[in-house]
């Protein structure tokens, strides 16, 4: 603000005041051509607290004049250069502000009525008496004074008036007032600049000319404001017309902007207001960017970026709303949970930014199968939710859970290539699976979950039963970590034949626990808990402690040959510490890596292709050897059986249990067994049950099989003693005795 003064000042000289008005010190100026007279003069001022100057003749006068400023100019009229009255008419002529007293010798009038008509303050015949001179001085002095003080005044007035316009003209506000009737008398020119309308254009019309049609009601009270004082308008939000050029690339939505205003009423005695009113007088504020900023945070706040769909904080808005309404008018609704099956592999498999392109993607699709009073969010994740208020059968769920995986089931297209996702959705209707908010999602979640672990891409209401087994799941995980420290846990071992020689060529280590309440569990009870749990790290170092035990043990019963595989989880694969301790525990129980395979399932790869490879190599390197479970039914491709050693393909037992009836075709499985042949690895078929499966098998040229036709898995005691009864059987020489 203070620049800015300066600024004003420098502009114009009337705003500078004059430094030298003042008149602590008064300046005088003597003249006159008679030395005595001047030094008398002088003599007789002396000491009256003047600064005093001397001129002994008009042109020393006019010079002094040129060069300082004199509040009084005592001047003789008759000299012989240059008289009194042509001094007069220089200082006249240049507009020199003092006050000049003339001192005249001569007796004429004339010399007095020109030295008037120049206006000179006073004239002074001579010889004059001291007294008279001295108050001749005090009083010119004195108009001086006023005389400053006047102008003084004047230039403060002139530069507040100035001082007022500009701040007004250059206020980032709408400053106006209107007339009794509603129209402008005085607008800054911050309107032109806001609103593109010219203010002169502006003067004499009505407001209404600027404000939106459906503002106008509340700008009735705004502009024709009557109040003062706090009861007056204060910041009432009104959308104005912008005037905007023709050829403006600007949308619709910028030609109105948002404006405050404080307004009050306008009289003409700021003591009795009611008196004379005479209009009202308004601030009005741009406050379009902070509304759209409001706007866009509240926007944010309430959803998900990335797909545009409302966010968790909106959703449960938005159900708990529903509920009420649902409560009152006696309505269901329904709650769905939509998770995209493998979502993480797929993410971690593409990488994220595809990811959140196919995320998009679903939003899009999810979003056209609702209708518009349902709501679709996007909770994080691969994680949406859909509410449908006005459910009028439980199964109207159905038909839209229907209508999202159908919409999903079709391929998307990223990045040009095409991929296939499903989901799971679980469904939660209110009132019967849920009474309220939290009730009902946590249902819908339970109901997701029972889908993806009923084999996912599909759809399934809450029940009851869910319930239990979530009960049941929280349980399991507490007692499973315990389980370890109370040796609940076992590896039992199932063997693989060699069906040509009739000999147990390898056994598979499979993992047992014995809990205490639910008796024998096999894996699948509890490894993906594990799993979830953050658990698997430990159970496989118990498992790699308890196997080599194990194959110590056999290896002292004389079975160097025997081969034991064991399963690897994904967890452990990347974990230099796992393969570690997998060498140390070799060492320390003499076994030979050689002994040793590892199972891997395809999918091992999808994540970190490249680690995976590097590890398995490191395998490989020491000896271990490594087989390929569930072939055939994962993700992965043959170009990573190139790329590291496997020596043994497993034959999945989904394919497996497909050999039914006799003289059938099972390209699938001739499939597997040509690979493995081409590549020259191993093969071993898994899950056989039947006689008519060993014989496909057998014909198809695959000799080693694991499956209860043989032997269920056991544990390690009874498998020594099958191995034992192997031997003794091939010293009889008889036949394999098949397990049930
Ligand atoms: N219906 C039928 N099933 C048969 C037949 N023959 C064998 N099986 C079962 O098929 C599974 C074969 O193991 P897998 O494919 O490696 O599949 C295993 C393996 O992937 C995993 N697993 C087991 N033990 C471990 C372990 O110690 N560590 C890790 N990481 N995973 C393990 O759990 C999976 C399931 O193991 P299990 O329940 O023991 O199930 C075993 C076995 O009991 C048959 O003729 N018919």
């Amino acid at each position: 603000m203070r620049s800015q003064a300066i600024n004003i000042y420098e502009q114009d000289p009337v705003f500078s005041p004059d430094p030298t008005w003042t008149l602590a010190e008064p300046r005088l100026l003597l003249v006159d051509d008679e030395p005595r007279l001047l030094a008398s003069l002088k003599e007789l001022l002396d000491g009256q607290g003047y600064h005093l100057t001397t001129a002994r003749n008009g042109a020393e006068a006019v010079a002094e004049l040129g060069e300082s400023h004199f509040d009084v100019v005592l001047l003789d009229i008759g000299m012989p250069d240059m008289s009194g009255h042509d001094v007069m008419d220089v200082i006249n002529a240049r507009g020199i502000t003092t006050e000049v007293i003339v001192l005249s010798g001569h007796t004429g009038i004339e010399a007095a009525i020109g030295a008037i008509n120049r206006q000179a303050y006073g004239y002074l015949r001579k010889p004059y008496r001291t007294d008279e001179l001295l108050a001749l001085v005090r009083n010119a002095l004195e108009k001086r004074r006023l005389h400053i003080e006047n102008r003084n005044l004047f230039a403060r007035l002139e530069q507040s008036e100035k001082m007022y316009r500009f701040l007004i003209d250059s206020s980032p506000d709408i400053i106006y007032t209107l007339d009794q009737s509603g129209r402008f008398t005085y607008i800054n020119r911050r309107v032109t600049e806001l609103l593109g309308f010219d203010r002169d254009a502006l003067i004499g019309a009505d407001y209404a000319a600027l404000v939106h049609d459906d503002d106008l009601d509340r700008a009735r009270y705004v502009f024709n404001e009557r109040r003062v004082g706090e009861r007056a308008s204060r910041n009432v939000e009104l959308r104005l017309k912008c005037n905007e050029p023709a050829s403006s690339e600007r949308h619709f939505e910028t030609s109105l902007r948002t404006i405050s205003f404080n307004s009050i009423g306008l009289y003409a005695s700021d003591k009795a207001p009611s008196v004379e009113y005479l209009g009202t007088y308004g601030i009005a504020r741009d406050v379009t960017e902070k509304r759209r900023a409001e706007e866009l945070i509240t926007y944010q706040a309430y959803h998900d970026i990335l797909t545009d769909l409302p966010n968790r904080a909106l959703f449960h808005d938005r159900l708990e709303l529903a509920l009420l309404q649902a409560r009152r008018k006696e309505q269901q609704l329904a709650l769905m949970f939509i998770d995209l099956d493998r979502f993480k592999i797929i993410n971690d498999s593409l990488g994220h930014l595809k990811g959140d392109e196919l995320l998009r993607q679903v939003a899009t699709r999810l979003r056209s199968c609702i209708r518009k009073g349902d709501t679709l969010a996007r909770l994080g994740g691969d994680e949406f939710v859909a509410l449908l208020p006005d459910l009028e059968k439980r199964t109207d769920a159905t038909v839209v859970a229907e209508k999202f995986l159908e919409a999903l089931g079709a391929p998307f297209v990223i990045d040009g290539s095409e991929l296939h996702i499903s989901a799971s959705i679980g469904i939660a209707v209110f009132p019967e699976d849920g009474e309220n908010d939290d009730e009902l999602v946590r249902h819908a979640d339970m109901a997701m979950y029972a889908v993806k672990s009923d084999g996912k891409n599909g759809f399934g209401f809450y029940d009851r039963s869910l319930l239990d087994a979530a009960h049941e799941k929280v349980l399991l995980e507490q007692e499973l970590r315990r389980a370890l420290q109370r040796g609940e846990l076992e590896m039992y071992y199932q063997p693989q034949v060699d069906t040509a020689a009739g000999n147990v060529v390898a056994v598979e280590a499979l993992m047992r626990w014995n809990h205490p309440r639910l008796g024998l569990l096999t894996p699948g009870r509890f490894l993906p808990l594990a799993e979830e749990m953050g658990l698997m790290v430990m159970l496989s170092d118990w498992m790699v402690d308890a196997v080599c035990a194990d194959m110590q043990r056999l290896q002292r019963d004389g079975y160097r040959d025997l081969r034991f595989c064991i399963n690897l989880s994904p967890t452990c694969l990347g974990r230099d510490e796992f393969f570690r301790k997998l060498w140390r525990t070799l060492e320390e129980r003499k076994v030979a890596a050689e002994q040793l395979e590892v199972e891997i399932t395809e999918n091992i790869c999808i994540r970190n292709p490249d680690l995976a490879i590097r590890q398995l190599n490191r395998l490989t390197e020491l000896g271990v050897r490594i087989a390929i479970d569930d072939f055939g039914t994962g993700y992965s491709s043959l170009a990573y059986l190139q790329r590291f050693e496997v020596d043994t393909l497993k034959i999945d037992q989904s394919f497996v249990r497909e050999i039914g009836q006799e003289g059938g075709h099972f390209p699938v499985v001739l499939a597997v067994i040509s690979i493995a042949r081409g590549l020259g690895m191993d093969l071993v078929a898994e899950g056989v049950e039947t006689e008519r499966q060993v014989r496909y098998l057998q014909q198809a040229g695959c000799r080693v099989m694991q499956g209860f036709l043989f032997h269920r898995p056991m544990p390690v005691r009874q498998l020594q003693s099958v191995l034992a009864g192997q031997a003794s059987a091939r010293q009889a020489d008889v036949p394999l005795q098949e397990a049930g």
